[in-house]
């Protein structure tokens, strides 16, 4: 119990910082005041270019520098013999086939600290990438950006904006630097996200996942190596798959990794699901889709991605076209629930169309994909061996049934304020189609909800079966490639826009207890699930990497565990949408009292 719990002193976002700068994301800055940029000394010299040059490794992901890549699939190769944990090696021959994004010299010798003249492009740049229309205000609406201290190492990108934040990170809507003659990069890409890890935050927490990680020999692996791992799995995931998020570029500098990776302007569909309280079939269907077929092409490489969760699921915005007669669910609260729109197949609804996959820092790499051999037990291939190896791709399923749970109705399967009933009702597969808010929902979506949520991982879909479900295919609901921008009119898109900034604006949803709580629920249940399905590896095998050891080191369930478990699920959520929800219906009685209820202090 201790040990789930102790995930969760890992750093957590500030919540504040977050709903001061991460809910503006995507906007243009048409110029840098220059006022904040006190905690960042300007200085041109180039002795300071030189010296910053020096000490910055990148690992492009190029053509005319794949040596770089090389020697990080070298060092990758080295983590895998001093790292015994089988089933976090790399199978190096994915990392090659990556497309290329050249850099070269007249990249690095940029002075991001220097060069205002590029701001003008810039502004062009994100009011392009924001929205194909003139008539946003906002833009110019936009106060200036600081200088953020993480730019200061950082070669060819200009930070602009910090849009979102991990437990480790923090990430930013970049631009490639106006004067690179990287044509592949500024062809490709108007605007990227680069995911920033601070090296001292890394070491500086107690239990971090990527701080170590324990091979069955006990050997231990760097934080280093954690992030190299995940740049190596991103790289050889995102290639050819368009339902991932692709990897463009790494760059590790004295105090800094950046994974540069292409931008998702939409944000997370945790958002989506907060906003919109609940999902159409239709547009959890288009949703799932997406992340199925990205999950599909993970384990067809024989890659686990082990954390998969709405806030992991990004989104490219589409059109939105409102319903000219809203349909309401009896569980609905005609007041509170925001209009999904009209879905359009093939498209998207909601505002939704294009999702895709990211967040690798918890993947690993189960077999080969040539041989199907379980890493690092090459000549071992009993049949026992490799059904278990297969055994740990099934935890990606119970993730993608926990999220299309979530997406029908609005709420996680597994719920309660105590960590220790929360881990037992997972380990038990303890869930149900809560009435009224499951009535109205299809017999064919709960079958592929309950397929997915099979306790037993033998029984559990696979990725196959899930992409043959009936009710999965009952019309292709993938976006069509040039069809992303056309739902709606100009006048009821606008409509749309304004709700959408609205909610962009108004962080309180996003950070109510609720939410929060939601986003908890799924960061516990994934490390149940992780946990529990590690076990089940063979001796030496996957098991191996039991999280709980490795949290055991540094969390003795003294005083600060106990105070953490009063602390985490102990919430006031009656100002949250889905508890307002819930207590509404209670209030008019139009179902039984939701368990759930019992355990949330209202
Ligand atoms: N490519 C991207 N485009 C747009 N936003 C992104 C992108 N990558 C990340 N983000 C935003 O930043 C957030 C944090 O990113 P990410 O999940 O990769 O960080 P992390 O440190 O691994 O987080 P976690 O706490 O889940 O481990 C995301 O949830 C998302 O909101």
């Amino acid at each position: 119990m201790l040990k789930i719990k102790a995930l969760f002193s890992k750093k957590k976002p500030d919540q504040a910082d977050l709903s001061q700068e991460s809910k503006k994301p995507f906007k243009g800055r048409s110029k840098s005041n220059g006022a904040n940029n006190k905690a960042v000394p300007q200085d041109n010299s180039s002795a300071k270019k030189k010296q910053q040059d020096q000490h910055i490794v990148q690992y492009s992901n190029t053509i005319s520098d794949d040596r770089h890549m090389k020697s990080l699939t070298d060092e990758l190769v080295t983590t895998i013999d001093s790292d015994s944990s089988p089933s976090d090696n790399i199978i190096t021959e994915n990392i090659e086939a990556v497309s290329s994004v050249p850099v070269n010299d007249e990249q690095l010798s940029y002075d991001p600290l220097t060069s205002e003249e590029s701001l003008p492009i810039e502004s062009e740049i994100i009011s392009d990438i924001q929205d194909d229309d003139t008539d946003d205000e906002d833009l110019e609406d936009e106060t200036p950006e600081k200088t953020f201290l993480e730019q200061k190492e950082l070669i060819g990108y200009r930070l602009i904006n910090k849009i979102g934040e991990g437990a480790f990170s923090k990430v930013f809507l970049a631009v490639p630097a106006k004067n690179s003659s990287n044509e592949f990069l500024t062809k490709n890409y108007k605007a990227v996200a680069i995911k920033v890890i601070k090296k001292a935050d890394l070491s500086s927490i107690n239990g971090d996942h990527r701080k170590k990680d324990k091979g069955k020999d006990g050997a231990k692996t760097s934080s280093r190596d954690q992030v190299l791992k995940e740049v190596a799995l991103h790289k050889t995931v995102s290639a050819d798959c368009s339902q991932i998020v692709s990897f463009i570029d790494f760059q590790e500098t004295d105090s800094y990794y950046y994974i540069i990776q292409e931008l998702l302007t939409g944000g997370e569909i945790f958002g989506e699901i907060v906003r919109l309280t609940y999902f159409s079939e239709d547009l959890s269907r288009h949703v799932v889709k997406q992340l199925a077929l990205a999950v599909k092409h993970m384990h067809s490489l024989g890659v686990v991605h082990r954390d998969i969760k709405p806030e992991n699921l990004l989104f490219e915005p589409v059109e939105f076209t409102p319903s000219l007669k809203p349909k309401f669910r009896k569980s609905d609260d005609p007041q509170t629930k925001a209009d999904e729109g009209i879905f359009t197949p093939g498209v998207g609804g909601g505002g939704i169309g294009i999702v895709k996959l990211a967040d690798f820092g918890l993947s690993k790499q189960i077999f080969s994909k040539n041989t199907k051999t379980p890493c690092g037990t090459v000549g071992y291939t009993a049949p026992e061996v490799v059904k278990d190896e297969h055994y740990s791709m099934k935890v990606d399923m119970w993730g993608i049934g926990c999220v299309l749970y979530t997406m029908l109705c609005g709420f996680p399967p597994f719920y309660d304020e105590k960590i220790d009933t929360l881990t037992e009702k997972i380990s038990r597969g303890e869930y149900t189609f809560l009435k009224p808010w499951w009535d109205e929902i299809s017999p064919g979506a709960k079958n592929a909800v309950a397929k997915l949520l099979e306790l037993e991982p033998s029984k559990r879909y696979d990725i196959d079966q899930f992409l043959d479900d009936p009710w999965l295919n009952s019309y292709d609901c993938l976006p069509k490639k040039g069809t992303s921008k056309k739902a709606g009119t100009s006048e009821r898109r606008h409509l749309h826009k304004k709700q959408f900034q609205l909610f962009q604006k108004d962080s309180s949803l996003l950070f109510s207890p609720a939410a929060v709580a939601m986003r908890d629920a799924f960061d516990i249940g994934n490390a149940v699930k992780r946990t529990e399905e590690d076990r089940m590896g063979t001796p030496g095998g996957l098991g191996s990497l039991a999280e709980d050891e490795e949290l055991d080191d540094n969390h003795n369930g003294g005083p600060d565990d106990q105070h953490l478990e009063q602390n985490m699920f102990q919430l006031t959520l009656d100002t949250s949408t889905i508890l307002k929800r819930r207590k509404k219906v209670q209030e008019d009685d139009m179902g039984p009292k939701i368990p759930i209820g019992a355990t949330i202090r209202e």
